[in-house]
């Protein structure tokens, strides 16, 4: 469990987290969401006692971190996977880490089967690809056991497969009892991932609940509803008779209307009432996405105001008109790809299934290392130097106060 109580931080004028309370409970993935410069990194930092609050508190398992008994133990974190010693392999990089934290050396073979680079384990980091250096930081976070995890972006650099991976391992951890703290700004991963949200707006809470609860406190529910495509008049009447019973109409592009502010079974009743046929009436809640961009429009310090397209678009030739949409196909696609060539082979052709590892790993090229036992440090080590850990599992935390 990590709990903040009017936890603050300012850096000179700059107040980047302002009277923040939260809990985070074990056996959940809890999603960490804000806009960029929101201070989440910030608020992690402080978890991981490598910045100080200026007010409030942050304890795990009801202790600061720098008085946590076996902090490395306890306490795995992936802040910033860059940084890693580059001249270092990735085996010697855990390695060190273990040995700093009295992790038994084994270990570091197991979490490098877990992450899937006990191929590449002889290798320096600094030829890794980011994915590759995303997973080196997941194992450091992996290393001691622990049963509080933090990730900052952890899906950052993975590919599609990599962020499946990511996603089943948060939660294989989280089912396992352990305490799962994720931040991301990939909206549509967090929905699949997340079970719990904390979102932060500019230092502050603007929301602490289930993802479900979220999404319905922040967007409106709608129906689809649609009438025959060849009798465009029954559509108008529905159209007419639902405003006229208290509900809002809106077109969607494929010729059906998105109806709120009335619930399904009168939406059905009116077009019997009214004679209209429907081919469709379906419930529907809006993404997360849509239910954070509502909930932080207002909180958002950095926005683009141009058209990041527009230099990428052609003059249009003398007299020529613009694209128009297409019902059904979203907006007009000035860059649209081509469309997948026909009848040819599979370019992209999913790779062959490859055995799992212990929490669903990416696949193994070459043989992974035996299966660990179940839980290698459920007799406690000897205790470690009582001064504060510099926080092996951490990932390097070269971030840290001092150095910025
Ligand atoms: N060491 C520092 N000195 C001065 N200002 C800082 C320092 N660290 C963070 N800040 C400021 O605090 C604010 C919060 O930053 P933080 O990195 O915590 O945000 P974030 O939510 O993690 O952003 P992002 O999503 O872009 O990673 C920002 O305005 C940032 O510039």
């Amino acid at each position: 469990m990590i709990e903040a109580s009017g936890l603050t931080k300012r850096y000179g004028d700059k107040t980047a987290v302002y009277n923040l309370s939260f809990q985070v409970r074990p056996g959940t993935v809890t999603g960490f969401l804000g806009p960029n410069g929101s201070g989440k990194s910030t608020t992690m930092r402080m978890i991981l006692g490598l910045d100080n609050p200026t007010a409030g508190r942050v304890t795990i398992c009801g202790h600061p971190y720098d008085k946590l008994p076996n902090a490395p133990r306890q306490v795995g974190a992936l802040l910033d996977a860059k940084a890693v010693h580059g001249g270092r392999s990735a085996r010697n990089h855990l390695l060190s880490l273990a040995q700093l934290s009295g992790i038994p050396a084994r270990r570091v073979d197991e979490v490098l089967g877990v992450v899937g680079l006990h191929e590449v384990a002889g290798r320096r980091s600094k030829g890794f690809s980011l994915g590759m250096g995303q997973r080196l930081g997941i194992a450091a976070a992996l290393l001691g056991d622990p049963q509080v995890l933090l990730f900052d972006e952890p899906v950052n650099g993975l590919d599609p497969e990599g962020i499946l991976w990511v996603r089943n391992l948060m939660k294989s951890l989280a089912a396992e009892g352990r305490t799962v703290f994720v931040s991301s700004h990939l909206m549509s991963e967090m929905a699949l991932t997340a079970d719990h949200l904390i979102v932060i707006g500019r230092g502050q809470l603007m929301a602490d609940m289930s993802v479900r609860d979220f999404i319905s406190a922040n967007s409106a529910d709608f129906a689809r509803v649609r009438t025959p495509d060849t009798e465009p008049q029954q559509r108008e009447k529905l159209s007419a008779a639902i405003t006229e019973a208290g509900g809002h109409v809106l077109p969607e592009q494929d010729g059906a209307l998105r109806v709120t502010g009335l619930p399904l079974p009168r939406i059905s009743d009116i077009a019997h009432d009214h004679d209209v046929r429907l081919w469709e009436l379906s419930p529907h809640q809006a993404s997360l996405e849509e239910a954070y961009m509502r909930l932080t429009q207002g909180a958002v310090d950095y926005r683009s105001t141009i058209d990041q397209k527009e230099g990428l678009q052609q003059p249009l030739p003398p007299g020529a008109q613009p694209p128009v949409p297409v019902p059904g196909q979203g907006q007009p696609g000035w860059y649209a790809p081509p469309p997948p060539q026909q009848g040819g082979g599979q370019p992209f052709a999913p790779p062959q299934a490859a055995p799992a590892g212990p929490y669903g790993a990416p696949p193994a090229p070459a043989a992974a290392p035996a299966a660990p036992a179940a839980n290698p440090y459920a007799q406690p080590p000897q205790a470690p130097p009582s001064a504060p850990q510099p926080a092996a599992p951490s990932a390097e935390p070269t971030k840290s106060e001092d150095a910025r």
